[in-house]
């Protein structure tokens, strides 16, 4: 006997009840990771083309089986055009999630003197800006490495302070227009242009400002600090969420919450750094 479930001609063992299982949370992640994107859609359209590949193939139609098989084997490269920042932003979760990860965290990745970033300076500002309705935008950067977004804008490489962040986000200000971005306790780079979120689902209430901060937190882990300057309202924005209208002390809460919980995070504050004293 090969397993304890043996369906007359079909032999069903651990072996398939494990892989089974193990198919169904895939499927289970890849609907999580995709939900709520035009990437679900596009998933169900290249399923919905594999099943009619198989319904073709299993009634014999020859030739409409070598036409669908064509498509199916370009598919995979398909996916991945398709799928990039899908695919990246796994990837970025999966390498998180592993040992060796942990082990950079713990040993030689985080310096043992890192210290939290300090919200007071943001919370402020932000709180200031929001009576003034001035717009705002401000990535803090975690595990994600923000260099190229850093990039596209102007590097100061600064001290963080609330005076400083005001008259970033002056609106007479060179720099007011774009993103922020903070990495290894300094505001690193203003001026910055991030990707614009392309899920049909955000509300259209959200101007670009906001689809930009939900842009950058979809495929980084970047926690973004945005300031309307219609309404004035303060939100944060954080892996692809976003917690609307905040008052001030629940910014402060939840700042504290994500920023502490990653402090001393590798990879954004040392490559940013680095790039910075080079
Ligand atoms: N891709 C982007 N990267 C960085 N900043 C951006 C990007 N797109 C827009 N912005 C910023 O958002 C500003 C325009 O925002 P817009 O008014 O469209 O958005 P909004 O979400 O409605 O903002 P608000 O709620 O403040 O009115 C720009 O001036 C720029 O500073």
């Amino acid at each position: 006997m090969t397993g304890p479930f043996p369906i007359n001609f079909l032999h069903f063992g651990w072996i398939d009840a494990a892989d089974v299982l193990l198919v169904t949370v895939l499927l289970y992640q890849l609907y999580k990771l995709l939900r709520g994107s035009v990437a679900l859609n596009v998933a169900l359209g290249l399923l919905s083309f594999y099943v009619l590949y198989l319904l073709v193939k299993a009634t014999g139609m020859e030739l409409l089986t070598k036409i669908l098989g064509q498509f199916m084997s370009v598919g995979v490269l398909a996916s991945i055009i398709l799928f990039q920042q899908e695919i990246r932003r796994f990837l970025l979760n999966v390498g998180k999630a592993t040992a060796l990860e942990r082990m950079r965290g713990w040993s030689w990745g985080r310096p043992a003197e890192a210290t939290p970033l300090a919200v007071g300076p943001f919370v402020e500002a932000a709180k200031s800006l929001s009576n003034k309705y001035t717009g705002a935008l401000i990535c803090f950067a975690q595990a994600s490495d923000l260099t190229s977004f850093a990039e596209s804008g102007d590097r100061l490489d600064a001290e963080i302070s609330k005076r400083l962040l005001l008259s970033i986000f002056n609106k007479t200000s060179p720099l007011h227009d774009g993103a922020v971005i903070i990495a290894g306790g300094r505001i690193q780079a203003a001026r910055c242009i991030l990707p614009v979120s392309e899920n049909p689902d955000v509300p259209a209430s959200l101007g670009l400002r906001h689809r930009a901060a939900i842009g950058l937190s979809e495929i980084t882990d970047a926690v973004v600090l945005v300031v309307s300057e219609e309404t004035g309202a303060m939100s944060l924005v954080h892996h692809g969420e976003v917690y609307r209208n905040l008052a001030t002390a629940e910014l402060r809460t939840r700042l504290n919450e994500w920023l502490l919980s990653s402090a001393g995070s590798p990879a954004a504050s040392a490559s940013l750094k680095s790039e910075a004293a080079a």
